[in-house]
């Protein structure tokens, strides 16, 4: 084998240089001969005497390097130093072009090593020689490079690998608090671009960057995405197959380890390792909500990661000159969310919390009332839908078809409307109230039991929990895509394919004139994503558009994926888990037009052109709500977020194993999403963004449902509130119990709204007149 080659590869694994140098020289160019000289410290101890100190401070200076092993060190040990250490680099000695050529970045040498897919492609040596001479030129920065002008050096690096002139502000804020080593909390709206402020130190260092996060999905997408960025990456996962994939992890071979919270408590031991040789930059906790419960997505595993604290310290790890910085990032946390974030993660007290606005000013929120439960909703609320993908793929026929397809669907509405759909039509029976047994109360603080409104007084309307838990995807699983290859080595993108356009965007946020053009501007070509609260009718939403010619998906947590392209149905059909790969292949390549997907689908997935997120259901909160609007418009242009839901009816808890605590928590988030349905006075805008704590400097959005509405017109309904309050008072004796627990508790039954509605219609009549002579 070639030695360039073989000490390159080893460069790659961690193992300094001089080390390798020596290995080569002893046993020749075998990287497996070479990897058993390096890990055999008798032998080595024998070999030299020098003490790791004296090694470190005299191979820094020789190398220009910031650490190095002895020879009485475990060998291949990098030392983790300051990164301050580093910005003294002026005064180094430069660098032979032959030491230059060795310490290529690891990033690079996979670059070229494995062609995008491979791991140890054959290399002609003419091969690994360009690569070799592409590394010397690269700009990737080595620790020791890192100095006063490292800002320069990102915008080098952003430039050649992601094609941004600039980081963003709270991007700079948040490296800033990095270099320092401190620990930084990022709160910055979906689509802002947090990803970066944990890659960068990736690229500037050398060392790794371990990213907790909470799917597969969103980490198969990321690894992606830094390949074609020219960042080697890879994600391991308790889904992940390739036992190799670890192994080569934690020899340092990639430069970004994703890693779910579950899989990461149990590499603490290899990851110190990994601290030791190639050395961690940086723990990012993505999506790091999910360590809270009172945030919208509780992961417990999540809560454990306060043992990255204790373990990269330097009181656990003697040789770290600091603890290892902890960066976490959501773009969804109140503010008590974010205290317990803080807590529970033992950062420390010098936390720096780099906090955008949450508002995402190219984003029109809307509220429609519908059942969301028949063929006849489905024919309603997706007709322009219909019509807007039909108009740009499809012939006049097709369109000619789909409205005899609309007549033909209305005259089945009397079944529809009853939630059943006709087979004939292609529709699964779908009834909303299958996922109808819970029930949030009016009061933040209370906690309704189980069909305590009503629904339970049809007996065919009650359906059992494990159904309801089977039905919908509310505990989210980390192995939400079957993949079968985790790693994802970096090639750069060729020169203006990039495929990350910039977009100047004029200044939306605060400019008003340039606001209210866009209250009626027509949204551009974009895939949709629709959320549905159950498995169930994301097949059965699919299936509708899929007659009209609309390619769509479903997208559910489950092993099977429903599938109708060109009028072709497929009912019944199930598929392996891996083919929802293929619908995330399918979405990002612009084939799908509408995906249709529980909440398993969504969180972090970073597609640029999605023009509407519509929710036809009720969200389980605001905080999950907003997250998966935030899906949309992520380039910057105007998108819609629509919210269809029953605002005539409250809406439930969809079932999952939670504490008492937890299911109090989870009522109040309802109870607030609720209130933002039911809201017609105030901005949407500004009720989301102050439901994060955030003063919504605006007075409105100006493209809102409510903003271009505006609020209904006032009406004096006083007299009725006084009805409703006297039958309520007589009907229960005494009206000062009459919250439901208490009127539930002391007479043992639920309070009969129908007999108290029959009784307001039976008094209404003398009662206003009473009323009104009062007022
Ligand atoms: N400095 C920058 N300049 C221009 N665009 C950027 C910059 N940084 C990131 N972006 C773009 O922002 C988009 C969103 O990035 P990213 O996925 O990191 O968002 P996020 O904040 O993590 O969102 P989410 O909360 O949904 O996970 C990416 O497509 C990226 O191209
Ligand atoms: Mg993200």
């Amino acid at each position: 084998m070639d030695p360039d080659r073989v000490v390159a590869e080893l460069v790659g694994m961690g193992f300094e240089l001089s080390d390798i140098t020596d290995a080569v020289e002893v046993v020749g160019p075998s990287i497996d001969s070479a990897i058993d000289y390096l890990l055999d410290d008798s032998r080595r101890n024998t070999a030299s005497a020098s003490t790791s100190t004296a090694c470190f401070t005299s191979c820094a200076d020789m190398l220009g390097k910031r650490g190095s092993s002895s020879s009485s060190c475990y060998a291949g040990k990098i030392r983790q130093s300051s990164i301050n250490e580093f910005i003294k680099s002026e005064s180094r000695p430069k660098r032979s072009k032959t030491i230059n050529k060795l310490n290529m970045s690891q990033s690079e040498v996979f670059q070229r090593d494995t062609g995008g897919q491979n791991v140890h492609p054959p290399l002609e040596d003419a091969d690994l020689h360009i690569a070799t001479e592409k590394a010397i030129s690269s700009s990737y920065c080595k620790d020791e490079d890192i100095g006063p002008d490292w800002q320069t050096k990102v915008k080098t690096l952003l430039q050649k690998h992601f094609g941004f002139p600039l980081l963003k502000d709270f991007q700079k804020d948040a490296l800033e608090a990095w270099l320092s080593h401190q620990d930084c909390l990022v709160l910055a709206a979906t689509g802002s671009g947090k990803s970066l402020c944990f890659q960068i130190p990736a690229l500037l260092t050398g060392k790794v960057v371990i990213v907790i996060s909470p799917l597969i999905s969103l980490m198969h997408d990321q690894c992606l995405k830094l390949a074609k960025h020219g960042v080697s990456a890879c994600f391991l996962g308790s889904g992940q197959t390739d036992k190799s994939v670890e192994q080569k992890a934690m020899a340092g071979m990639y430069s970004i380890i994703y890693v779910c919270p579950e899989t990461i408590l149990r590499l603490i031991k290899p990851l110190q390792s990994l601290a030791e040789s190639r050395g961690i930059a940086l723990f990012a906790v993505d999506e790091v909500h999910c360590v809270s419960k009172w945030g919208h997505d509780f992961r417990p595993d999540y809560r454990r990661l306060s043992v990255l604290r204790e373990s990269f310290s330097m009181d656990t790890m003697k040789f770290l000159k600091f603890d290892i910085p902890i960066m976490a990032l959501t773009a969804t946390a109140t503010t008590r969310v974010r205290e317990d974030i803080l807590q529970s993660l033992h950062m420390s007290k010098a936390t720096k919390i780099v906090l955008t606005s949450f508002f995402r000013p190219n984003l029109r929120f809307l509220v429609k009332h519908s059942k969301t439960s028949s063929l006849a909703s489905y024919k309603k609320d997706f007709h322009e839908l219909i019509s807007i993908y039909s108009r740009k793929g499809k012939s006049s026929s097709k369109n000619k078809l789909m409205s005899t397809n609309l007549e033909e669907n209305s005259e089945s509405s009397d079944n529809a409307s009853n939630g059943r759909m006709d087979e004939c039509n292609g529709i699964n029976e779908v009834n909303v109230d299958d996922v109808e047994g819970y029930a949030v109360s009016d009061s933040d603080n209370e906690v309704s039991s189980p069909g305590r409104y009503g629904l339970d007084s049809s007996k065919d309307r009650q359906l059992s929990v494990e159904y309801l838990e089977d039905e919908c995807d509310v505990v989210q699983d980390v192995d939400d895509l079957d993949v079968s290859c985790g790693e994802f080595s970096g090639k750069l993108p060729l020169k203006g394919c990039s495929g990350f356009l910039l977009h100047k965007t004029p200044d939306l946020a605060n400019d008003p004139k340039e606001r209210a053009k866009l209250r009626h501007k027509p949204l551009e070509d974009g895939p949709t994503i629709i959320y549905a609260p159950t498995r169930k009718e994301t097949l059965s939403i699919s299936k509708f558009l899929s007659k009209f010619g609309i390619k769509a998906a479903a997208y559910n947590a489950k092993e099977h994926v429903f599938r109708m392209q060109n009028h072709s149905c497929e009912s019944g059909v199930k598929l392996p888990k891996s083919h929802l790969r293929q619908v995330h292949k399918e979405f990002h390549e612009n084939t799908l037009q509408v995906i249709v997907a529980t909440i398993a689908f969504g969180m972090g997935i970073d597609k640029l052109n999605v023009r509407r997120i519509i929710h036809y259901g009720w969200p389980q909160s605001l905080e999950a709500y907003y997250q998966e609007a935030g899906r949309a418009g992520r380039d910057g242009k105007v998108a819609e977020c629509v919210l269809y839901a029953n605002l005539s009816r409250i809406p439930t808890l969809l079932p999952s194993q939670r504490s008492e605590e937890q299911t109090k928590q989870a009522y109040k988030m309802l109870s607030d999403c609720f209130r933002y349905g039911m809201n017609t006075s105030c901005c949407r805008a500004k009720t989301i963004v102050e439901y994060f704590g955030e003063h919504f400097l605006l007075e409105k959005c100006l493209v809102c449902d409510i903003c271009i509405k505006g609020p209904p017109e006032r009406q004096n309904l006083k007299a009725e509130a006084m009805i409703f309050l006297q039958v309520v008072s007589t009907h229960c004796r005494n009206f000062a119990d009459i919250s439901y627990g208490g009127y539930e508790g002391r007479l043992g039954e639920r309070p009969n709204i129908k007999a108290l509605v029959s009784r307001i219609r039976e008094q209404e009549g003398p009662v206003r007149k009473h009323v009104y002579q009062g007022i």
